[in-house]
């Protein structure tokens, strides 16, 4: 059964005006699929994995929902710490994410702080720490020496971000997250974003996330010109009632946590 499907819009999700008017500066006329999936979930608080190609808007996907909660919390809270942590393996991606994420806070004049740890020198680091941003982009390695050094604490971190994954270990990391984790909350939202699901993937999945919704974009490999118009997502999670309300909730499916949607009109399949 093929069935038109109505797709959610940025205005449709709960998020601010200011953001919205920033996303449409950016000339974004609507959400890409990944975004339509995260977003809602990321918002209602969820842990979730994004597995979806370069390219597919997975910044957006996951920045959008962090940038509102910080507004959200901005509203009530009494005293300024860090809200969000994004990972990301390299230099030059945590540079690409924190001009990213710049550009979708734009509206919001000054209240939402980001800073890149990998960029400055140390004593430019530790300076921008102490004024507690809201949203701190490092590697594993950096923001280890900083915790360290206590230049900084996470008792107040509501998301944390691990952006290519399936890279996080790639660069010698591995030893530093694991001792990273020892400085987290008890309680916080994590967001696992990678382009493949690999071993490394997994492993961290088991360290952060609890119960995560996994949102799969896939295209299929060799197939007939028609069907290079479908994008697959594919939604796993362990609780069945949890993910049918989330499933319903979005307008994906009914019934079933297989879909196949075609990228230019998003009518949906069933399968
Ligand atoms: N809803 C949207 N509409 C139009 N363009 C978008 C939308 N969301 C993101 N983009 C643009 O698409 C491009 C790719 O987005 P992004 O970098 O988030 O993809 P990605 O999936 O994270 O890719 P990568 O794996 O390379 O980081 C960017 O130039 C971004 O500005």
């Amino acid at each position: 059964m093929t069935e038109r499907r109505k797709m959610l819009q940025f205005h449709e999700m709960e998020l601010d005006d200011r953001i919205l008017k920033a996303i449409s500066k950016l000339g974004w006329t609507e959400p890409t699929l990944i975004q339509e999936a995260a977003i809602p979930l990321l918002l209602e608080g969820k842990d979730v994995i994004v597995k979806a190609r370069t390219g597919s808007g997975k910044t957006a996907a996951f920045a959008l929902p962090l940038l509102q909660k910080i507004l959200n919390t901005k509203m009530n809270a009494a005293e300024q710490c860090i809200s969000a942590l994004i990972l990301a393996p390299s230099k030059e991606l945590c540079q690409q994410t924190r001009v990213a994420m710049q550009q979708m806070s734009e509206k919001c004049g000054k209240v939402i702080r980001i800073i890149d740890l990998s960029s400055n020198d140390l004593l430019a680091q530790r300076h921008a720490l102490s004024e507690r941003p809201d949203v701190v982009v490092s590697t594993p390695a950096k923001i280890l020496f900083h915790l360290q050094a206590s230049a900084l604490d996470l008792k107040c971190l509501e998301t944390l971000v691990v952006d290519e994954a399936d890279l996080a270990f790639s660069f010698g990391f591995e030893k530093e997250f694991k001792k990273f984790v020892e400085y987290l909350p008890p309680i916080y939202q994590a967001v696992l974003v990678s382009a493949t699901i690999t071993q490394e993937v997994v492993d961290i999945k088991s360290i952060i996330l609890k119960n995560p919704f996994i949102l799969k974009l896939e295209e299929p490999e060799l197939v007939p010109e028609q069907q290079l118009l479908h994008q697959r997502i594919i939604v796993e999670e362990d609780d069945k009632p949890a993910i049918l309300y989330a499933l319903l909730k979005l307008r994906l499916i009914r019934g079933k946590n297989v879909i196949f949607v075609n990228s230019v009109d998003r009518s949906y399949k069933q399968v």
